[in-house]
């Protein structure tokens, strides 16, 4: 008995030796409260689902500011925390953390990235060594008048092929994303305060519009026209020559399959019964078409800096939206992520 007795207290004070003092609990909560808990690996962009949303979406009535609070771990350090029991970490879902390669990418996201500098890398060796006659050499081609000089209008009808079959929580998120895609489609190559970014690259590296002069001196034809932008020299037949001509096609092409790929690649992924609809198909026929269209683009056309030029510009929106932003949560919740 007295044995027995004698044990149970010393049960008792190895139980308390292994309890830490009340102080401690109040410094660790403290501090705890005070960590930053931004993620330390960008967001799978390859797995998520706009429905199983970042841990940071607000539900609707909630209050954004104390989301984006809670989000940054803030509390004000003049005043003591409150005692609260510790809440877990806003650490990522499982279907978010990934392998990444350079801490960047996904295996599949890298290989998609991929795709396109290879594209323009073979086009442009196979212009050197011996460029097939082809139908696609002709700037006439049915497939480069009807699709590709108006391939946004194609990149969005589908887009929005792929996006009426989605289950996601929030498609104003998806409109958000085509939206920044546009803009940036639109500055490129349509308009910016004037003419559009691509013309004010060749105009500002010494790029003129050449129109013929049919009262001018014999052999001495070609007089320079006034024009601001491609599609003004163009209107009066005039030849855009002389400067830095990025590549529309290389910078056109690229940006709209890598919006598609990147907004497809959930569904990819999830392998379940919307990978095999119609819709996705079509999106798969619409990336096929400029993926050829771009190795066209790099065996017939422009030079091979004009290209790079091009695929950088092309990559540049993308970038920001799909491989930077998913490392800042509170921005990442202005634009979702891609889902299913
Ligand atoms: C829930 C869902 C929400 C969804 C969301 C809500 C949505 C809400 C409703 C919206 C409803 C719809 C709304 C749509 C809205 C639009 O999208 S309307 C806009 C439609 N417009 C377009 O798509 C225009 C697209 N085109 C372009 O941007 C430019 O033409 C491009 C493609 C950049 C090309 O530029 P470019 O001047 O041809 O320049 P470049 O590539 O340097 O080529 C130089 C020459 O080489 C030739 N060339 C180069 N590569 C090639 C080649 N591969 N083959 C042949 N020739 C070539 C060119 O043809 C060119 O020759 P020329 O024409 O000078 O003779």
């Amino acid at each position: 008995m007295q044995q027995n007795a004698s044990s149970t207290t010393q049960q008792k004070s190895a139980d308390r030796s292994t309890v830490p003092p009340a102080q401690s609990i109040i410094t660790d909560i403290t501090t705890s409260s005070l960590e930053p808990t931004e993620p330390t690996e960008p967001i799978d962009l390859t797995t998520t689902g706009e429905a199983t949303e970042l841990p940071t979406a607000s539900t609707p009535g909630e209050d954004d500011s104390l989301v984006v609070q809670s989000l940054h771990g803030l509390g004000s350090p003049l005043l003591p925390a409150p005692i609260q029991p510790p809440t877990p970490p806003l650490t990522p879902p499982p279907a978010y953390s990934r392998k990444y390669v350079a801490g960047l990418f996904t295996f599949e996201q890298l290989s998609i990235f991929l795709i396109y500098p290879s594209t323009i890398a073979v086009g442009s060796l196979i212009s050197i060594v011996s460029p097939p006659e082809s139908y696609f050499g002709l700037r006439t081609n049915f497939f480069n008048v009807f699709f590709v000089k108006n391939g946004w209008f194609w990149t969005t009808i589908t887009f929005m092929v792929h996006c009426i079959r989605l289950r996601i929580s929030k498609p104003s998120k998806l409109v958000i994303r085509y939206a920044f895609a546009t803009l940036w489609w639109f500055l490129f190559t349509q308009w910016f305060f004037g003419a559009p970014i691509m013309d004010r690259v060749f105009l500002g590296t010494g790029g003129v519009c050449f129109v013929n002069d049919p009262e001018a001196v014999p052999g001495d034809e070609r007089k320079v026209h006034d024009s601001w932008s491609s599609f003004g020299c163009r209107h009066v037949k005039g030849e855009w020559a002389g400067g830095h001509d990025i590549s529309g096609h290389s910078f056109l092409l690229t940006h709209a399959s890598l919006f598609l790929w990147f907004e497809l690649l959930p569904v990819i992924m999830e392998r379940g019964p919307l990978l095999r609809q119609i819709n996705t198909k079509i999106v798969f026929v619409t990336l096929a078409l400029w993926w050829w269209m771009l190795l066209m683009t790099g065996i017939y056309f422009h030079t091979f800096t004009e290209k790079v030029t091009g695929w950088l510009c092309g990559i540049a929106e993308w970038a920001i939206i799909y491989i930077l932003l998913p490392g800042n949560r509170t921005l990442t919740t202005m634009v979702g992520v891609p889902g299913v």
